[in-house]
């Protein structure tokens, strides 16, 4: 597991990190989201030691994180940090021979994900010459070399096509069910619904709101009821109190009902002149929830 326990950080007099406190759990894919500046950067940077945090601690297993725990870690950094003319295949065997794999295995496993990843390159093509999303996978890849015991993901879908994303979140489940700790960040809210467990939503270095996503709608503001129908009369809805035409689209009427008092009387309304498509509350999308958090 790993655990952030009330982490500080501030630069130049502002604080960016504000007593954070979560944790990943074995196993878990958490979601990092927050808007531009939240703090999720620097955030990753300290469980990795980059950077120093002001005051309290980052821990993995119960034990403050140190440089030999790091060796554990899969990082991806923001500043992707690959060299620009080696090729894939040459750097990934150097990143997993720092980590002390032998030459002959590092190679094996390199290959194997270098395909397994669908990396579009010639053997003597150097880094710079792949287009971002082969070298991102490139890069997910450095992380993943050594069989790490955590996943630390700075934003790794951001400009990936969508079968790139598909294939880095197979990477990422298949982690996951292996027991890996998995966190990374993202501002696709789409693919941190479909994709985590858990979720944590930064605002000014603090997580205002965390949980599943289930959770999280159950806590976001219910919404508004809404009604559909169809085969009523043309302005139908405008006698009803406390009702709003949200949209008129093939022949459906759908309504926003300002109290329940109000979707009642529609409801019952829409029964005797029409034929009622639907009813009920909005469910609330992982984004409506980060727009109402980080307001
Ligand atoms: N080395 C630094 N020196 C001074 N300020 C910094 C430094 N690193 C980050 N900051 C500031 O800290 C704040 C948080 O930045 P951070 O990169 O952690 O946010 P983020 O949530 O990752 O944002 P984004 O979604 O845009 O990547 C920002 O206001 C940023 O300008």
């Amino acid at each position: 597991m790993l655990t952030f326990d009330a982490v500080d950080k501030s630069f130049g007099g502002r604080r960016v990190l504000d007593a954070l406190t979560f944790d990943v759990r074995p196993g878990e894919i958490f979601g990092f989201c927050g808007a531009n500046g939240a703090g999720k950067t620097t955030a990753m940077r300290i469980a990795l030691g980059v950077l120093e945090a002001d005051s309290g601690s980052v821990r993995f297993n119960g034990a403050d994180v140190d440089a030999h725990s790091r060796r554990r870690f899969g990082y991806m950094p923001e500043e992707r940090g690959l060299y620009a003319k080696m090729t894939p295949l040459d750097q990934l065997v150097h990143f997993a021979r720092l980590s002390g794999i032998p030459r002959r295995e590092a190679a094996r496993r390199a290959a194997e994900w270098l395909e397994r990843l669908g990396v579009v390159a010639g053997p003597r093509d150097a880094l710079e010459k792949l287009s971002l999303g082969n070298q991102q996978k490139v890069q997910l890849i450095a992380a993943l070399i050594h069989d790490p015991a955590v996943l630390v993901l700075d934003e790794p879908f951001s400009g990936l096509d969508p079968v790139a994303v598909d294939a880095m979140a197979e990477v990422l489940l298949q982690s996951a069910r292996e027991g890996v700790p998995v966190v990374f960040s993202s501002h696709q809210l789409e693919l941190v619904e479909r994709l985590c467990d858990r979720v944590g939503i930064l605002r000014g270095g603090r997580l205002v709101a965390e949980g599943t996503v289930d959770e999280l709608r159950r806590a976001a503001d219910p919404g508004r009821p809404r009604l559909s129908v169809t085969d009523v009369p043309p302005r139908w809805a405008d006698a009803l109190q406390g009702a709003r035409v949200l949209a008129e689209e093939d022949g459906v009427v759908t309504l926003e009902l300002e109290s329940d008092r109000a979707a009642q009387a529609a409801l019952a309304a829409a029964q005797s002149a029409g034929r009622v498509e639907s009813f009920g509350r909005h469910e609330p999308a992982l984004a409506d929830i980060f727009r109402e958090a980080v307001a």
